[in-house]
């Protein structure tokens, strides 16, 4: 007599290896494409001939996999919602906890600032936005995360930079490793080599003035006005070329014949959907297709790097120069991790710049009261025949370094904060009454903590350059009002060892800029020109993007 498996036996066996693999997943995380095969297919499929006995060999494949899968992500979703999750304790929307797919979604829309502000609103300062991450909303929490003894790096570049063979700076999570790569950048952008700089900058910045002031008809609409944006797309673009690669770049002259910004701009977007999916790093290595943009903006700003390297030692001190350590202070790094540098300065530094000098010229021209102050202020230190390049008031100009940090609390363009970990054998973080296992993920929130009435008070969505003068002054109630104004919740460059490497620098940059701009040039918004839906259009794909910004400009009589 043939002995028959129960149809149940079988059953329960697939169920039984599902709950296994399970626990395969959460305790060793595979990344790789063939483990995950391995684990989601071909063991299901090996299940399958226990089925044989009851059912026809077309059926037995599919119940086995099925039942598997059915399995697997059911115990999936009872653990991620259990009380038994290390990370139930902490409020946050059903679909966040199950998956990171959802924010995923979010994201690739462009408002993902948004819509974690509106979170932290609903659950409070620390909400679960992922079924192993924490998004935090306390000021407080800024020194104890990314300070010195802060977390690493989180898992958000895996996928990001899954088309480099070396890491760029940002994305690496070893902090002993970090402080090597970070050297060279300090070397260049340090407050002597910001003086090597200062020429180029002030170049660049004199071409775009000197160009903006002249009325160019391949530019300037049927209305008479041009996009202020695109103009400091290309003058970032120019610029951190001549600071990363010795020049080669002249989008201010040509504009952008070659339509670099929207293959940057499409790269970013697939990038920012990706850093939700660490896991997706190796599909995108392996499949030639997956990430294609991203792949073509990589390879891009590759083919660009290798194009310095090339041109050897130059005699000009640019960014590259450190990087490759040119000066002999260290020894010469291997060549994709000067690539992998390289390519790093096009995107953190074109992109974000250009995103707040934008974001300070919509505030300003929407604010006019506001402009006329700062240009008052630019006359009084830059009187007739001192050009405002000249770098020595900026540090101490109030007005206009209050519409500086204003503009960056309001739409700074890293507006989600970056990413860290609890580190693996740390023993966990805590934070005031809050424990963060191993391996949590956090964010410290820079939108929503710049817009807290917390931290700044009266009006925190308002652009107010004012409150910075009044709170420098120690004015706290002269204005009939409480104001409210926590330096230490400003943190647009990030803080800690691991924040913007080239902060002086952009500083400079945004500082020659307007002031020169408002010096030489008068400046208007165009006929129509809608400042909600400009608001609405300003989408985030880890970098806040610029809308269309039509501003009729003339020289200054
Ligand atoms: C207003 C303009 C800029 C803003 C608001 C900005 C902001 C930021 C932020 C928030 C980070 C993330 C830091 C972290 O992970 O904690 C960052 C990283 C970085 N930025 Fe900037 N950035 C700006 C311009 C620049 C410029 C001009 C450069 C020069 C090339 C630059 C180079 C870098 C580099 C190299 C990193 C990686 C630092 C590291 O991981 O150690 N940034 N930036």
């Amino acid at each position: 007599m043939t002995h028959h498996l129960p149809i149940q036996h079988a059953l329960l066996t697939v169920v039984g290896v599902a709950f296994i693999v399970h626990f395969v997943f959460k305790r060793y995380e595979p990344q790789r494409v063939a483990t995950h095969t391995l684990l989601l297919v071909a063991v299901p499929s090996f299940l399958s001939p226990l089925f044989l006995d009851r059912l026809p060999a077309i059926k037995a494949l599919p119940v086995s996999v099925l039942t598997f899968w059915l399995t697997l992500l059911c115990s999936i979703a009872f653990y991620r919602l259990s009380p038994w999750h290390p990370l139930a304790r902490y409020p946050g929307p059903l679909v966040l906890k199950l998956s990171k797919l959802p924010m995923a979604w979010i994201s690739r829309g462009g408002r993902r600032h948004i819509y974690t502000q509106e979170l932290h609103r609903r659950y409070g300062d620390i909400v679960r936005v992922g079924p192993n991450e924490v998004s935090i909303s306390n000021p407080a929490a800024i020194h104890p995360f990314m300070g010195t003894s802060g977390l690493h790096k989180g898992p958000q570049w895996e996928a990001r930079t899954a088309t480099q063979t070396v890491h760029p700076l940002i994305a690496i999570n070893d902090p002993k490793e970090h402080l090597r790569r970070r050297k060279p950048w300090n070397r260049a952008l340090n407050v002597a080599s910001l003086k090597d700089l200062e020429p180029l900058v002030a170049n660049r910045a004199e071409q775009l003035v000197n160009l903006l002031a002249v009325s160019d008809s391949r530019r300037i609409g049927a209305d008479g006005a041009t996009n202020l944006g695109k103009w400091f797309s290309w003058f970032s673009y120019d610029l951190m070329s001549d600071m990363a690669f010795g020049g080669g770049s002249e989008m201010l002259i040509n504009g952008d014949e070659g339509s670099i910004w929207p293959l940057l701009e499409v790269g970013l977007v697939n990038s920012d959907t990706f850093g939700h999916l660490p896991w997706l790093a190796d599909y995108i290595r392996t499949f030639p297709t997956f990430g294609a943009k991203m792949k073509q903006m990589r390879s891009f700003c590759v083919q660009r790097a290798e194009e310095r390297v090339k041109l050897g030692n130059i005699s000009r001190k640019d960014l590259f120069y450190y990087l490759n350590n040119e000066d002999g202070a260290e020894p010469t790094p291997p060549l994709p991790e000067v690539i992998a540098d390289g390519t790093l300065a096009i995107i953190a530094g074109s992109d974000t710049t250009s995103s707040v000098l934008s974001s300070i010229f919509y505030c300003l021209l929407t604010h006019p009261e506001a402009y006329v102050r700062l240009r008052a202020e630019v006359d009084s230190y830059y009187p007739p025949g001192e050009t405002a390049l000249n770098t020595k008031h900026h540090a101490d100009m109030p007005y206009l370094n209050a519409v500086i940090n204003e503009a960056m609390r309001l739409f700074p363009p890293i507006s989600d904060g970056s990413q860290r970990v609890v580190p693996i054998g740390s023993g966990g973080k805590i934070f005031e009454d809050s424990y963060f296992p191993e391996g949590t993920i956090t964010t410290v929130h820079m939108y929503s903590i710049h817009r807290d009435s917390r931290n700044f008070s009266p009006l925190p969505d308002n652009f107010w350059p004012e409150r910075w003068i009044h709170a420098a002054a120690g004015d706290k109630n002269g204005l009939g009002m409480k104001l409210v104004l926590n330096t230490a919740a400003h943190f647009p460059f990030s803080f800690g060892p691991a924040n913007c490497a080239g902060k002086g620098l952009a500083m400079q940059e945004l500082r020659m800029v307007v002031s020169a701009m408002i010096q030489r040039l008068d400046m208007t918004l165009g006929e129509g020109f809608d400042a909600t839906a400009y608001e609405n259009d300003m989408s985030n794909y880890f970098i806040l993007t610029r809308p269309s910004l039509p501003v009729v400009v003339r020289k200054r009589k």
